[in-house]
This record gives structure tokens, sequence and C-alpha cells, in this order.
């Protein structure tokens, strides 16, 4: 019978099946300071040890502070849970990534840049963006604490099978247009909980043209649609990414996984709960307008109507993002000023990102009354920018240049927005405060961000 690429890498984990649940196997598990403390001290309660500890890699990044190295600069909370996370690693043999180390970064942009995840594996992470690592053609997904201990105990997790659906993004993507801009169109079409209980294959002539960074965005963003996880089949482009990374196969070794990877694509007539269809040239610079993803349009556009939603819930939650973002209905998209733009965060931080922002970085200055920040998805990308002289660029233009982390995609750190802040964001999440309390979201492309940072208010990076 024809295969998904789902069912080839869930019936290769499948240790056991327990009733409908299934017992899988977990190739790779990467830690955060936030999610891991309870599950550790679970283990110790228990006097349990982490079963394999070689195949867990430990980073720092989300309560840390951008401006400083030291361990304390969030305050003594941050920096309580930051020594735990070390202690921790150190105590069950670890390998930890801690501020100042040449490896560290956000946990989902270094596991794939030191080439710890390959096709095929399964992923999990405390962190509900593991499904960037779908990018490299492997089931990535978040996971609760108390299955991070789960984890840790066994290398193990009890799953149950998701629905599948099959997203093709078909022809070819108009000049200008990103993948965080068909990310954003996809949840847009399907809606933020569009893809609850299912897991994502995403095809299609638009996504093969695509890089492994950009795949990342795309992956990235599937819990944004409410999928478990989503992924894009391995080829050429993976492969070549993979190879000479510091912990992928060599040698011999190499040309057997090659071998693998190259079986893992569904085959014709594999069968899909739900087939989605988009058509790449329809596709144009997005921006949300409400407090989920899914209330997104593009920039030629302006902001809908409640009336404009059929569905009686879907104008509920119009009525209120429009409430809380402060906008009218009708005012086009490029009439709202913002004083406030990051570029960072897992979905765009990678050094391609970073090199689309500083094109249109180069073109002006940050416009008066605007504070714009870079931020560098790891140590590996401030690097290879400053290398490139990307970082020159914008502090020419204005921008602050930071050290790697998480930074202002959520308030977790010394990065927050005040009240009534308005910022344009290469980030996934718009909620309702998640970039500090009161303070507005609106996600785009890393291009999108540096346009509306030297014009202060949402331009067409076609136009520029
Ligand atoms: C802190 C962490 C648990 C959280 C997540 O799971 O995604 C964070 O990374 C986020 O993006 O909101
Ligand atoms: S960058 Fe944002 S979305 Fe990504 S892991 Fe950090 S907080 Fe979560």
């Amino acid at each position: 019978m024809a295969k998904s690429l789902y069912d080839k890498i869930w019936q290769a984990h499948v240790v056991d099946q327990l009733g409908d649940d299934s017992l899988i196997y977990i190739d790779r598990h990467l830690i955060h300071e936030v999610t891991s403390p309870q599950a550790f001290s679970g283990l110790n309660e228990k006097g349990r040890k982490v079963r394999r500890p070689e195949k867990t890699f430990a980073t720092m990044d989300h309560s840390i502070s951008t401006r400083s190295l030291a361990i304390d600069a969030c305050g003594p909370e941050n920096q309580l849970q930051l020594q735990t996370l070390a202690n921790n690693c150190k105590e069950h043999g670890i390998e930890l990534f801690p501020v100042g180390h040449q490896k560290q970064g956000i946990v989902h942009v270094i596991g794939p840049e030191l080439g710890l995840i390959l096709p095929g594996m399964t992923v999990v992470c405390g962190d509900s963006h593991t499904a960037t690592h779908g990018a490299f053609g492997a089931l990535a997904f978040g996971i609760g604490t108390s299955q991070v201990e789960h984890v840790f105990a066994t290398q193990t997790l009890k799953q149950s099978k998701a629905k599948s659906m099959l997203i093709n993004v078909d022809g070819k993507l108009p000049v200008g247009i990103t993948a965080k801009d068909i990310i954003l169109a996809i949840i847009g079409k399907i809606g933020h909980a569009g893809a609850t209980g299912y897991v994502i294959e995403y095809a299609g002539e638009a996504i093969r043209n695509l890089s492994m960074e950009e795949r990342m965005t795309i992956c990235n963003m599937s819990i944004e649609a409410g999928a478990k996880a989503g992924f894009i089949a391995p080829d050429d482009t993976t492969f070549e990414y993979i190879k000479g990374r510091e912990y992928a196969p060599s040698g011999e070794s190499w040309e057997k996984a090659i071998a693998y990877w190259k079986t893992l694509h569904s085959d014709d007539g594999a069968q899909f709960d739900m087939v989605v269809e988009l058509a790449a040239q329809d596709i144009t610079p997005q921006i949300t307008w409400g407090t989920n993803p899914g209330q997104v349009t593009g920039v030629t556009n302006t902001v809908p109507a409640p009336e404009d939603f059929s569905d009686p819930i879907d104008r509920e939650s119009a009525i209120k993002a429009l409430a809380y973002m402060d906008l009218k209905p009708g005012t086009k998209l490029t009439d709202i000023s913002v004083n406030n733009v990051f570029i960072g965060s897992c979905t765009n931080s990678r050094i391609e990102d970073l090199r689309a922002a500083a094109v249109i970085a180069k073109k002006g200055k940050v416009a008066k009354g605007v504070t714009a920040i870079v931020v560098p998805g790891s140590v590996t990308v401030k690097k290879q920018a400053e290398d490139e002289n990307l970082h020159q660029i914008f502090i020419d233009a204005g921008f602050e240049w930071r050290l790697p982390g998480c930074s202002m995609c959520l308030g977790m750190n010394d990065d927050i927005l005040k009240a009534g802040d308005r910022c344009a964001s290469t980030s996934n999440r718009n909620f309702e405060g998640r970039q500090g309390r009161g303070a507005r979201t609106h996600l785009v492309s890393p291009a999108m961000a540096a346009a509306a940072a030297i014009t202060g208010h949402f331009t067409d990076v076609r136009d520029l």
C-alpha cells in the first residue's frame, strides 16, 4: 500500500502498541531553561537518570538578555532558571550551550545549524515551535513538561497517530514574496485552528524551490495553524544543507544515511485526510491585523470589518481583535504606523532572514520615533552576519544589533514592549500581550519589517 512520509517515519519508530496509542522512540531531544526544570525535578524525586543523555542537547534562549552576557541580567528569577538548567545538565551529563557559548542560540535555530536534526528522525522539545525541524523531513513536535520527563527517563513517548493533511503550494513564487508570506497565507486560508488534530506535509513546486532556511520558516508556524507537526520531504537541498555539519554523519555513515533518506517521501497514491491547494502566484506580502496568526491579509488590502466574516465565531473574534489592536475597518494597511520593529525569533532570525532585512535597511534610515532591533538566532548566525558586514548596515541605518536569544518574541526577558506600542515583528505569535501587556503585534516577513522600520508605517516591499 502507498505510504505517506508520516506513515513511514511513524512506523519506523513504534516500539510497542498500547491499546490505541503507540510507544514511539525519540531520536533527538532538545531542551531549554523554561520547560525542563520540573521535568528534572520529577526525575530526581524518583531517583531516575536520563536514559540517553547523548541524544539530548540544551541551550539557554528564552530568559536571557540580548544586551548582556551576564546570567543575572534579567533578574534573579531568570538567573535561577538558567542556573537550574546548568546544574541539571551537569548532573545528568547533558551537553549545554549556555549564554556566551559559541554554539548558543534559540533552540530551533541551533539544532539544524549543528546538524543535530536529520531526515526521518523523531524530534521533541518542550516547546511549541519544535515543528521547525520538520523542514528536514523529521517528525518534530512540541511536548509538555511531564512528557519531557518521560523522554528523559525512557527515550520514548506515548502518542496517538494524528490525521494527515497535504498542503500543496503550486507554481512559482512572485518576486518579493517570502516563505513567511507563504505560511501566513496558508494560515489565513485554513485558520489558526484549521489543522488541529493533523500533521501537515508541505509540498508543491513553490515549497520544493525553497532553501532549508525558508522551509524552516514554513514548518515553524505549523502550530499556528493548530497542527501537531509540519514537515517537508527531504531532497538534495536538504542533504546539501546537512553535509559537513558538526553532528551530521560523515564518510560511510553519510552514504548509508543518504540511501535511507532518499526513501523518505510520500509514495504516489498515498492517502491524506485533507488536501489544501494554494497557488504561489496569488500570494502577496502578508501582515496580520488581529490577535491570532490567521487574522492576516495582503499589504495592498484594508483592515477587514467584522461583517466580512460569515462565521459568527470569526466575527466575534474580529471585533475583539480590532478593539485590542485599536484598528478601524477600512484603514489601508500601509497607513498603519509602528513605533517598534523586531527582526528575530525562531521563525526569522537565520542568516538569509538578516540578509533580506539588510537589503531593505540599506535603502534608508530607521524612521523618527521607531525603535528597531535585530536579534540573530544564534552565535553562529551573528558571526556570519558580522563577517558579511550586515551588522554595520543595520547599525548605520539606526537599528540595534543584539546578542542571540528569543528576545522580543515573548515577554520573558528584558525586551518587552509598553502598553500601546505597535510592533512590526518577524516572530510567529501576535497574541494579546505576547510582546508586553497592552502591546500590539503585527506579524510580517523580515523584508516587510525592515521596510516598516525605515518608513515608519507598513510599506509594500515591492515598491521600495
Ligand atoms: C516558553 C515556551 C514553552 C513557549 C512555547 O512552547 O512555545 C515559547 O517558546 C513560545 O514561543 O511561546
Ligand atoms: S523565538 Fe519565540 S517562538 Fe521561538 S522558541 Fe523563542 S519564544 Fe518560542
